[in-house]
């Protein structure tokens, strides 16, 4: 049996209808909720900027008012981001079947591999986008299985992309953990340290005939602590702002930076992770970068301990990541 693959749907999609799995309905069409002609301006760091004070007060800012930002000048070369999103469009770009080489293990618990998501959302729907998922640190939990071995370079521009990306994890947890009023190491530490797994996924959104029906993620927050995503130049990403549905202004050569549930969590509350959704293009391909840092499976997560009191009792439960993970991707109560 063929397996559903939205690239292969949408190559087969010339005139203007598609299949009525991926019609979302009213209640979540962009071209109904999505307020028009805004772009949502997300907070913008500098994060070369020389007072490294309003550098530190702006992330703490934006991570509890917003959950989201960008970060510029942030010492990963353009050229390298250019390069991951080159070989990345180079394997999508491959036929089906060399793609399928890779993909996701059907049965196994593991995100890892090529794939589209099978379940369907709540009203039976699906996404328009494929996807690749593959852990790229640490080296322990590396599975080189699920990396692409076209194109050549693949390996080795991933392997220099995590390197640097390592660099600005680092940065981001001390500056959210200074503004938690703890110690610079303290919030990494307690997350997992240099276990935390960093999980890369290629989104792929191929040209749609009837974007304003579709979605290509569904609305929702990460699991992880944060989100550091490279986008190409497509518009897509859609944050909830105020009750609202808004664009995420695209930044050339901007990082985006969400906060996902681990990190609400640990900071018990006082950072919000971030609500938001993609919608795709009629004539254009857009692709994007996320690398979720989490924590491992049997990693235990909750409030870090200095941060409740009598007077602010933990919001959340404390429990292993892959309960917490069970949860939610079963819509379980937590
Ligand atoms: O493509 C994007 O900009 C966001 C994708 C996303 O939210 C996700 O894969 O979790
Ligand atoms: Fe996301």
């Amino acid at each position: 049996m063929e397996v559903l693959r939205v690239q292969r749907v949408a190559s087969e999609s010339k005139d203007a209808s598609i299949p009525a799995m991926f019609v979302k309905s009213e209640t979540e069409q962009p071209g109904i909720t999505t307020v028009q002609g805004v772009n949502l301006e997300v907070p913008v760091i500098d994060f070369s900027n020389p007072n490294q004070e309003k550098v530190l007060r702006e992330v703490y800012e934006a991570s509890k008012d917003w959950g989201m930002f960008q970060i510029v000048n942030h010492e990963i070369p353009s050229q390298l981001i250019t390069n991951l999103q080159g070989v990345g469009k180079e394997f999508f770009e491959l036929p089906q079947e060399e793609k399928e080489v890779y993909a996701k293990i059907e049965g196994s618990e593991s995100l890892e591999g090529y794939g589209t998501k099978l379940s369907k959302d709540v009203n039976g729907k699906k996404g328009w986008v494929d996807h690749l998922f593959h852990v790229i640190w640490p080296p322990s939990s590396i599975n080189y299985r699920f990396w692409p071995k076209n194109p050549p370079s693949y390996r080795e521009v991933n392997e220099e992309y995590s390197k640097h990306l390592r660099g600005v994890v680092d940065k981001l947890m001390k500056s959210m953990s200074i503004g938690l009023g703890l110690e610079g190491n303290e919030l990494k530490e307690y997350a997992g340290g240099d276990d935390m797994i960093h999980l890369l996924k290629i989104n792929y959104y191929p040209p749609c005939p009837c974007p304003d029906l579709v979605l290509g993620v569904p609305q929702h927050t990460d699991m992880s602590y944060i989100t550091i995503l490279v986008p190409n130049e497509v518009q897509g990403l859609q944050a909830f702002r105020d009750g609202h549905w808004y664009d995420v202004k695209y930044v050339p050569n901007a990082l985006v930076i969400h906060i996902g549930d681990q990190m609400e969590i640990l900071s018990n509350g006082k950072y919000k992770a971030v609500l938001h959704r993609t919608t795709v293009k009629e004539n254009e391909t857009r692709m994007s970068w996320p690398v979720f840092i989490e924590p491992k499976g049997e990693h235990v997560v909750g409030p870090h301990p200095k941060l409740v009191n009598e007077d602010n009792p933990p919001k959340y439960k404390t429990k292993k990541y892959k309960d917490y993970a069970y949860c939610k991707l079963n819509k379980t109560p937590q």
